[in-house]
């Protein structure tokens, strides 16, 4: 594992009055080299504070975590780390190409080797034409690009986003979504924050949803959904002797003897194709329909939160 937490946890004490607050609640979480990690949850759920710890910005209050199997926090792992933090700041006088050489600097890429990595992040995150104008005239998604160059500028093995697509139109987050995948291709383990649910859905090997401090579910998205499938769509040619079977179902569409119905039930819908096949039929196809991420979510956060909910939060918005 690159990454693993043990019973990590983090209590702030707030106001006068040192009221507790417990951000992150023993968090069990690994992180296996070469994924694509969504680390999900609402606003408030804990994640970036579980992220400053991890970056060592912040202490644990109790538990542990390990980076490249060193005890955070490690000077020696950090070198290895990339991260771009949940509002980057840059010195905004600077052009794109000054900041990342600087940056460069402070990763300690060797003075010969600066100009050529530099130019190849600028043109890998799409700056390049943009790379002498000042950082004040970027938009937020050309902010969020110098960001992820900044983190992959001392060529890191561990990539950590914290929400990368915040904030960013449609096209700004396919561009984040694209270098994502694009550092997956070139072998970086990536492990990045967010609450926008179909970002998730289209990237992560794996998902842990965190809601108010406690990783609640975790493991690949088709996995998390695989118990949810909430009805059964069949399509098949149809012979009269079988009709009856299908008659449980939801008439969708019906052209000749070729039939699409829906079942809420499985077993209905195991009987129907039974049916089909007997009487000489054909099965054309046999879809189930699963609860998306976005479902699973707001069901979790319900469940978790009760009455309390707070799907707003939840609801995947840019
Ligand atoms: N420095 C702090 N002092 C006190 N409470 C804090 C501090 N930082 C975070 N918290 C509280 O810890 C909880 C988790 O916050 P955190 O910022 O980790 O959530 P998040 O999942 O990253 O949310 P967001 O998506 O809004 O950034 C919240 O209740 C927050 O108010």
């Amino acid at each position: 594992m690159i990454l693993r937490t043990e019973k990590l946890t983090k209590v702030f004490e707030v106001g006068l009055l040192a009221r507790k607050v417990t951000a992150v609640d023993a968090l069990d979480l690994e992180v296996a080299p070469g994924e694509i990690f969504g680390f999900v949850g609402p606003n408030g759920a804990g994640k970036t504070t579980t992220i400053k710890m991890l970056m060592g910005l912040i202490y644990p209050t109790s538990g542990r975590a390990s980076i490249f199997d060193d005890p955070i926090p490690s000077r020696r792992a950090k070198a290895r780390i990339g991260y771009l933090p949940e509002h980057p700041a840059y010195y905004e006088f600077l052009t794109g190409r000054e900041a990342l050489h600087f940056f460069a600097k402070l990763s300690d890429v060797p003075g010969a080797e600066r100009e050529r990595r530099c130019d190849e992040l600028l043109e890998l995150v799409g700056l390049s034409a943009a790379a002498d104008r000042q950082i004040r005239k970027y938009s937020k998604g050309m902010q969020q690009r110098l960001g992820i160059a900044q983190a992959l500028v001392g060529d890191p093995a561990l990539v950590v986003l914290d929400e990368p697509m915040s904030g960013l139109d449609p096209v700004g987050r396919k561009d984040v979504r694209d270098l994502i995948l694009e550092l997956k291709r070139r072998g970086k383990t990536v492990f990045f924050s967010t609450h926008i649910l179909p970002d998730v859905e289209s990237l992560c090997d794996r998902v842990g949803v965190i809601l108010r401090g406690k990783l609640r579910d975790v493991g690949r998205i088709d996995e998390l959904l695989s118990g949810n499938v909430r009805a059964v769509e069949l399509t098949a040619a149809v012979p009269a002797a079988a009709r009856e079977a299908l008659s449980h179902g939801k008439l969708l569409r019906a052209d000749g003897d070729r039939l699409t119905v829906v079942f809420d039930d499985a077993l209905a819908a195991d009987a129907a194709v039974g049916a089909v096949v007997r009487a000489g039929g054909k099965v054309i196809a046999l879809t189930p329909h699963r609860d998306t991420l976005e479902d699973f979510f707001v069901r979790r956060l319900t469940e978790v939160h009760g009455a309390e909910a707070e799907p707003a939060a939840a609801a995947g918005g840019a």
